[in-house]
């Protein structure tokens, strides 16, 4: 019997719709395993920036901080709408306030979805990676006044515009989150990409030392370096090659959408962000979907649950130690895909034998089938 705190921030656009499933997907574990599982719902993003004027208020970081996980569902809309702050930066003051760094992104394509993916079957064969994205430093964070001395804006320079961002890493920004990469891959297939830039960018040269120095202490996983570009080529050309790719921030971010399309959809894919932070069952954390708020499917019963609900199953392993209930929520996902259930996203248009259904129906296929 456990009890738990999650912190419920659902967003824009198709943030409720996927996060509700998830969240009906959590309360059937609670009762099947019998846990008390508690809810807070808080408002982020462009209902945020509506309300409080800010993309998360401080007592929404406060209602984070008191719980034991956050379940996020997706921040922003269309890039013309409104002023005010971005919705954008909630996610980037919650990976600060939390120091989330190490966003941990499987992908692992189903055999029944085959035909979904782009790519021919025999191709996607044995893929099976997860991708350890850096997720406090890089690019992203100069906009936040609280980082001095990373400028990212656009200012005068003579008679035209100029416009700056700020790649920085310090050495233990980065070895944090490769150690976590290493360890992952120790408990896997012993396989690690770090994945860089080191033919240009200095960041790169200096992750890459880094990652030699973290690899000492690691000798039975067998690791490699690979330049971006060639990476991203080798995710759609061999996928099964991969085990465990570590990356900074940006890097990270592209080729876990490209690579996405090994699953089918974007909105396959969960997702983990983790820090050192501790509670009383596992490490804090904050669990979405690697997508957006789709605005273009926001509000008809379109977008595919999946990539949020297999979040939360990765929220009950990682943060709350429920690993057989997490793989209760695991394979009731897989046995309605099994079945045939499937969002448009992810329904081949010969695929007769199976059904295509909505946000809702598929949350609920998933949730009849769990089992304790
Ligand atoms: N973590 C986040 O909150 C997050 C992540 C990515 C983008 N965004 C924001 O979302 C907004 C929209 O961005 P975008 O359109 O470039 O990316 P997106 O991921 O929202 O959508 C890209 C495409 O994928 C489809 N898609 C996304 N999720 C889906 C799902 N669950 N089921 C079926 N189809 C799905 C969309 O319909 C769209 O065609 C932007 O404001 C962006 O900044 C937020
Ligand atoms: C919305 C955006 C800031 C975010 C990111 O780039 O980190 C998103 O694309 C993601 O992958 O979580
Ligand atoms: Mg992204």
């Amino acid at each position: 019997m456990s009890r738990a705190a999650i912190a419920v921030l659902a967003g824009d656009g198709t943030g409720p719709e996927v996060t509700a499933q998830a969240v009906e997907v959590l309360q059937r574990v609670g009762e099947l395993f019998h846990h008390t599982f508690t809810f807070q719902h808080c408002l982020v993003g462009l209902a945020a920036v509506k309300a409080d004027g800010e993309a998360i208020s401080v007592d929404t970081l406060g209602a984070c901080a008191r719980s034991d996980a956050i379940l996020f569902g997706a921040v922003g809309g269309t890039l013309h709408e409104g002023a005010g702050p971005r919705p954008e930066l909630a996610l980037s003051r919650l990976r600060t306030t939390f120091d989330l760094y190490a966003n941990i992104r499987p992908i692992k394509p189903f055999e029944a979805l085959d035909l979904a993916s782009p790519l021919r079957s025999e191709y996607l064969k044995g893929t099976d990676m997860v991708f350890v994205r850096e997720l406090s430093a890089g690019l992203y964070y100069g906009h936040l006044e609280t980082v001095a001395g990373k400028p990212s804006e656009i200012r005068r320079r003579g008679a035209q515009l100029e416009a700056i961002d700020t790649l920085t890493y310090t050495e233990s920004e980065i070895e944090r989150v490769v150690r976590t990469a290493f360890e992952i891959a120790g408990r896997r297939g012993r396989r690690l990409t770090s994945v860089d830039k080191a033919n240009v960018l200095s960041s790169s040269v200096l992750w890459r030392r880094v990652v030699d120095r973290v690899a000492r202490d690691h000798p039975a996983v067998t690791y490699e370096h690979m330049l971006v570009d060639t990476c991203a080529m080798r995710l759609i050309r061999s996928p099964a090659d991969f085990d465990v790719l570590v990356t900074e921030n940006l890097f990270g971010d592209i080729l876990t959408d490209a690579a996405s399309m090994l699953t089918g959809s974007i909105g396959m894919l969960p997702s983990a962000s983790l820090g050192a932070r501790r509670t009383e069952h596992g490490l804090f954390g904050l669990y979405e979907p690697v997508h957006g708020s789709a605005p273009d499917i926001a509000g008809l019963n379109l977008a595919n649950p999946i990539g949020t609900i297999l979040s939360a199953a990765l929220l009950l392993r990682y943060s709350l130690g429920l690993h057989r209930e997490a793989a209760a929520v695991e394979t009731a996902v897989e046995e309605v895909v099994q079945a045939g259930y499937r969002t448009a996203d992810i329904h081949y248009c010969d695929q007769s034998e199976s059904t295509v259904v909505g946000t809702r129906e598929l949350g609920r296929q998933i949730r009849d089938r769990l089992r304790p």
